[in-house]
């Protein structure tokens, strides 16, 4: 019977990347999106100034929105500190059951929480679900036109606190205009854009970096 993209791209990693080491599942992912079919991951390219934000803001706490195959999950959470948690959702059950397994075999089960359900559901339950205080980092992934609501729907909710960071993917290609135009004019944010490629094409895309003012 026909396999998935994401049946694919797990058999790759499993192929290919060592056990217990997140950067060998990264760069077979990527390999795996070069050389054989493309996929929707934030890539190797805008990944850089990914690793250089995670690095950079060295969060307790992050919020990804879209897990999909757990490619920025597993990049993002090599780089957390020791006690750090994140929270990724996924609403797609073959995603996350895929996810899941690119996640154990990067051996970081420990430091990332994947839930499967809607943000929408999901963002207003983080203090009493997960004890969650407040974001120190947020990646945005997810359906391009659920950033803008999920981003007020977290100022609503109080996850975000002076000095938390937004990241957002996309914002050129495939584009998530309402977003930007929020959070560019918005006083309570200040925002950076870190140009860039759409992952494995030479098309314009880049990263959107906010600071929430309070
Ligand atoms: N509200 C929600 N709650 C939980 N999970 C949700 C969600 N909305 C979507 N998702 C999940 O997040 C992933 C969607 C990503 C959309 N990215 C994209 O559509 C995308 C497209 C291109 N592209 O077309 O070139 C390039 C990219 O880098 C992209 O991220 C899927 O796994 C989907 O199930
Ligand atoms: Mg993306």
């Amino acid at each position: 019977t026909q396999t998935t993209r994401p049946q694919r791209m797990l058999a790759a990693v499993q192929k290919n990347a060592t056990r217990g080491d997140p950067r060998s599942v990264v760069k077979a992912i990527d390999q795996f999106c070069r050389q054989k079919e493309w996929a929707m991951n934030v890539g190797d390219e805008k990944g850089c100034i990914l690793d250089s934000v995670v690095t950079e803001v060295n969060p307790a706490t992050v919020l990804e929105l879209g897990t999909y195959c757990g490619y920025s999950t597993v990049r993002i959470a090599s780089l957390l500190p020791p006690d750090a948690k994140l929270i990724t959702l996924e609403f797609n059950p073959h995603n996350a059951a895929i996810a899941r397994q690119v996640i154990a075999w990067a051996g970081l089960g420990d430091k990332i929480q994947l839930v499967e359900g809607a943000s929408g559901d999901w963002i207003p339950k983080m203090k009493e679900k997960f004890g969650i205080e407040t974001f120190d980092l947020v990646f945005l992934d997810h359906w391009k036109d659920r950033y803008l609501p999920d981003t007020k729907l977290m100022e609503e909710c109080g996850l975000l606190r002076k000095g938390s960071i937004l990241l957002a993917d996309n914002v050129i290609s495939p584009g998530t205009p309402d977003y930007l135009e929020y959070i560019r004019n918005s006083p309570r944010y200040k925002s950076q854009y870190f140009r860039s490629h759409l992952e494995y094409t030479k098309a314009e895309d880049g990263l959107e970096k906010s600071v929430f003012l309070g």
